[in-house]
């Protein structure tokens, strides 16, 4: 990364690649530890390409599922490639709601939500595992999802998340939630996303994995916007916290300790 910075450091085609890899070395620094157990490898592919700004932008967009509340009331956020936001709020607020509109999964009510005609996003949610074809393997599953793809170009990808040799050929109903999951990163990132939209992420995963998942995200080179309990999730892989509650996502100017606290003394 940094020999890539050194060799583009002047070139003005390149200078918001360069500085998404600068921006991503100093989040480095915050890392606790190098995991190098192929085990707990979680390696974000670099989208080739940046779209210019909007990426995605909320205005005035309010929504309700059909039949009940209305969950959110006149909405305005923008979302761009340097976004490292998690969501947090009660159970049944609405933070995957919130997710799935910007995924276009869900459309307002009223008002819009903006996505840019370029911009890829990646969902990971446990209804990304939960959905994997259990009787197939993790190889001839994403030969499946991506037809004409060559196999070495699946397995390459798949290894990048700790999916390697015959871990690649086992059958996946064989393999722990934690493997799977990786599976499930493996499938929706293999498009090279801009945007990557994470709900409860860290769900089925220990430790060590969770750690190889907060460098994953550090390193990557584009945005993030998880819904997340983990408070160490979240303190190691995003920059602010969106606290959503009565209607509204917020801004909270302070940590994922801070925000407990405040529940706390509430
Ligand atoms: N498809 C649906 N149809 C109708 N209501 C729904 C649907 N999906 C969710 N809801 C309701 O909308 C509200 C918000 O749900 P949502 O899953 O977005 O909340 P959340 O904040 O992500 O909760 P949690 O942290 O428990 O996952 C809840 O009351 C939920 O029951």
């Amino acid at each position: 990364m940094q020999s890539f910075i050194d060799k583009f450091r002047y070139n003005a085609k390149r200078a918001s690649l360069v500085q998404s890899r600068i921006k991503a070395l100093e989040r480095m620094g915050h890392v606790d530890e190098v995991v190098n157990d192929p085990d707990y490898k979680f390696e974000f592919p670099t989208p080739d390409d940046r779209p210019g700004p909007p990426i995605i932008s909320f205005s005035d967009a309010s929504f309700g599922y059909p039949g009940g509340p209305i969950l959110f009331k006149n909405l305005n956020f923008g979302i761009d490639l340097d976004s490292r936001i998690a969501m947090v709020g009660p159970n049944g607020i609405g933070k995957s709601t919130i997710l799935k509109l910007i995924a276009g999964e869900l459309q307002p009510s009223s008002g819009t939500v903006f996505r840019s005609a370029k911009v890829r996003i990646a969902v990971f949610s446990q209804h990304h595992v939960d959905g994997l074809d259990l009787s197939s393997n993790p190889l001839l599953y994403m030969m499946r999802c991506f037809p004409g793809v060559p196999e070495q170009k699946l397995r390459a990808h798949l290894g990048s998340f700790g999916v390697t040799g015959n871990l690649a050929l086992q059958p996946m109903y064989t393999l722990s939630g934690g493997q799977k999951s990786r599976v499930a990163f493996a499938k929706i990132t293999f498009k090279k996303p801009h945007i990557i939209l994470l709900d409860e992420p860290s769900n089925h995963l220990d430790l060590d994995a969770v750690e190889a998942l907060i460098q994953g995200l550090v390193l990557f080179q584009g945005g993030i916007l998880m819904v997340s309990h983990d408070e160490h999730l979240i303190s190691g892989s995003v920059e602010e916290l969106w606290v959503v509650s009565e209607g509204k996502a917020t801004p909270f100017h302070g940590t994922f300790h801070d925000y407990k606290k405040m529940l706390q003394s509430r």
